[in-house]
């Protein structure tokens, strides 16, 4: 079929199969360009089809010939319905790592549950015995609770007071007032369910106990802090408080690993274009501001880059990983750079409908989002007749 966006507020329903496979291949071209890094050799990415997970599971393979099993839930294709763009990432991501001869195999299935950290279990013990890094990059919006049933929602709420500032509809590119009023304890409680660090624990708990962590073993998850303006909504707000529990788990999984010589870190990432953020208010125009600024001063990263500089500048340098006052690692150093976000202040001020073409990268931004489906690509011919059935050979499908 030809396969077209179809856009529902920030979501795109459909996604193309070679688009994604070009922007896997882009990806893993930049890695290599980079040259290798003295990293890990066997790798699990849990949340590794989209976003920095992608990226990590590419950095691991392509950047230090590692094995990976990547887990995710994705949609798979069926007649006439494109699969989600993770499904048809994953695909291009294992007929890669095949070429270069690297072991690839991806679990598709709920995180949250027991089954599919039961069936990740199984697949290290077969197939790579133990492994020595994990990264944990989920981003949803809901989870099943495995021991209770309960399923928790998140939501994106300021705590205390209501919330109004300007967004922007990066579809139109129209600026207007959002106001958001505040959260409920239950709404917070909720939020830490689900982003919380408790999933990360169970997952290194099972790992541990079921002894598939080699000697050494690390693991990293992603945060958050970002700017002023989006505080209230994001890191002082629900999702903020989830954050904080996140950064907290650090501690107690290095505390568990010690037995085995391991460690947990928080990797502090810049604010980017995925699915995850575009579904924040507030977000959208400040990455579009954000976006202007950085490419100008040519700091400018998106996923690939910003993984890629972590691994070979901060996890494996052979030196000690450099950490900040709360023991974060920090990659979000080009944003949080004082003269950037002064400048994005300045800009916020008198940013309008009228002219964030002209001082933010709403264009940049825009493709973005279209690359996270696949579309607008070079070298892709989206006129062309696309196979949306192409399926992901020997994927494991948990369903509960
Ligand atoms: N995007 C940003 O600006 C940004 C910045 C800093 C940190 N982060 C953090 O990075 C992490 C990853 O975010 P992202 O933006 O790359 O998100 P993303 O939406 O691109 O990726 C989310 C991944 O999680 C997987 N996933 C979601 N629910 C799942 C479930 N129940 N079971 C299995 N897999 C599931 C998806 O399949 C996908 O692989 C998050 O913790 C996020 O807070 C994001």
């Amino acid at each position: 079929m030809i396969i077209e966006p179809r856009m529902r507020g920030f979501i795109c329903l459909t996604s193309h199969p070679k688009g994604c496979e070009k922007n896997v291949l882009n990806q893993i071209d930049y890695v290599k360009s980079k040259g290798a890094i003295d990293g890990p050799k066997k790798v699990l990415v849990i949340g590794a089809s989209t976003g920095f997970g992608l990226a990590s599971r590419i950095t691991s393979a392509f950047g230090s010939d590692a094995a990976t099993i990547g887990v995710f839930f994705e949609k798979a294709p069926a007649e006439g319905k494109t699969a989600s763009p993770g499904y048809y990432n994953s695909l291009a991501f294992e007929a890669a790592a095949g070429k270069a001869g690297l072991y690839a195999k991806s679990i598709n299935g709920d995180a949250f549950s027991n089954e599919v950290k039961e069936q990740t279990i199984d697949l290290i013990k077969a197939d790579l015995g133990q492994i020595d890094l994990v990264i944990y990059s989920l981003a949803s919006p809901v989870r099943q609770h495995p021991v209770s049933g309960v399923l928790h929602r998140s939501v994106l709420k300021p705590i205390g007071d209501t919330f109004t500032d300007k967004t922007v509809d990066f579809h139109t590119g129209i600026v207007s007032d959002v106001t958001i009023t505040p959260c409920s304890d239950e709404d917070i409680a909720n939020t830490v369910e689900v982003m919380g660090g408790e999933d990360w624990a169970m997952w290194m708990d099972a790992l541990l106990n079921a002894g598939v962590l080699a000697d050494g073993a690390m693991t990293v998850a992603y945060s958050y802090i970002g700017p002023k303006v989006t505080e209230p909504v994001y890191r002082k707000g629900t999702i903020g408080m989830a954050k904080d529990h996140l950064e907290a788990t650090a501690f107690k999984i290095t505390d568990d690993l010690a037995k085995i010589g391991g460690k947990a870190f928080v990797s502090v990432n810049k604010a980017l274009v995925t699915q995850a953020s575009s579904a924040i208010p507030v977000i959208p125009l400040y990455i579009s501001l954000l976006y202007k600024i950085m490419k100008a001063e040519g700091t400018h990263e998106g996923c690939i880059e910003q993984i890629q500089r972590l691994f070979s500048a901060r996890l494996y340098t052979n030196g000690t990983i450099p950490v900040d006052e709360k023991g974060r690692i920090r990659i979000d150093d080009w944003e949080m750079n004082p003269e950037v976000q002064k400048e994005v202040a300045e800009l916020w001020k008198g940013a309008t409908t009228e002219n964030l073409t002209a001082i933010g990268d709403l264009a940049g931004y825009k493709s973005d989002f279209l690359n996270l489906f696949g579309f607008g690509f070079d070298g892709v011919d989206y006129a062309a007749e696309a196979n949306e059935m192409v399926e992901i050979p020997g994927l494991i499908t948990v369903v509960k």
